[in-house]
């Protein structure tokens, strides 16, 4: 079980203390799927990477499985369990699909490295070789982000708007996969940033972050009310074409 004890995060801006996150107090269950939601700028991002160790708590605490991991680094906290897919997953020249996909579950066969692809909507024959660079579309590089997360199999997978880019009819199965791997009874947790009205409906719980702090959380009908806007304003304003979620 993942815990968050008044977790706070404040980052040095132009001169500035500027407070991110503030007494951020959660418990993220083995066998759940947990919906973080919120405006944009909420600080549902840096609560991700405060999990990873990407961002350090500069107040409060966050325990795995009972031991403090707040001093831990992003490498330490990989080894214990914590996997992140990023919104905006880095590109690496050199590395091949195959690589990274090792490199994230070495015990993994041949037959589950093509199957991890497929789970995400790809081909094994067309892109295991193909390195991580540039010239992957950014929808393409977003479903090897989360392929990488699932083959790692942690404890606590947090995956930052696994929608964007990616098309609906892979966002429903991705959800399908997702539900399968953290349903009831199992002892992994997956937190899902998400805007998706397809998603947060199925999470067993949703937490919103608005300016930092948690907004509402609870049972998807018990939040519904409150995020029932956002969500319909981001669909308008998808129908008219503009960008909602961008990819770089
Ligand atoms: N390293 C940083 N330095 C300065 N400000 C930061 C830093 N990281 C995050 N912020 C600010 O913290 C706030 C929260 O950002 P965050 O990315 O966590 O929001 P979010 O809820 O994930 O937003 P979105 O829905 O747009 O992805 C924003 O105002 C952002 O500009």
């Amino acid at each position: 079980m993942l815990i968050l004890e008044d977790v706070a995060m404040a980052v040095e801006d132009h001169g500035e203390n500027k407070e991110i996150l503030k007494g951020i107090s959660v418990e993220f269950k083995p066998g759940k799927l947990y919906g973080i939601t919120g405006p944009n700028g909420g600080g549902k991002t840096s609560l991700a990477k405060v999990i990873m160790g990407i961002y350090k708590n500069t107040g409060g605490k966050i325990y795995l499985n009972g031991e403090e991991i707040s001093s831990l680094s992003v490498t330490e906290r990989a080894r214990k369990g914590i996997a992140y897919a990023f919104q905006q997953p880095p590109r690496f020249k050199g590395i091949t699909v195959q690589d990274l996909l090792k490199i994230a579950n070495p015990d993994m066969d041949e037959a589950l490295l093509r199957k991890s692809l497929r789970d995400v909507g790809l081909c094994p024959e067309d892109y295991l070789e193909r390195e991580l660079d540039t010239s992957l579309s950014g929808g393409e590089i977003k479903r090897i982000e989360i392929a990488q997360v699932l083959a790692r199999r942690a404890r606590i997978s947090i995956f930052d708007e696994p929608e964007a880019g990616v098309d609906l009819w892979t966002i429903q199965k991705l959800i399908h996969i997702i539900m399968s791997n953290y349903k009831e009874g199992s002892d992994s947790t997956a937190i899902i940033i998400t805007h998706n009205e397809n998603v947060l409906p199925v999470c067993d719980e949703i937490i919103v972050i608005k300016d930092g702090v948690i907004d509402v959380r609870g049972r998807p009908d018990q939040v519904w009310p409150f995020i029932r806007d956002e969500i319909e304003c981001k669909r308008r304003m998808e129908c008219r074409g503009e960008m909602v979620y961008g990819i770089e």
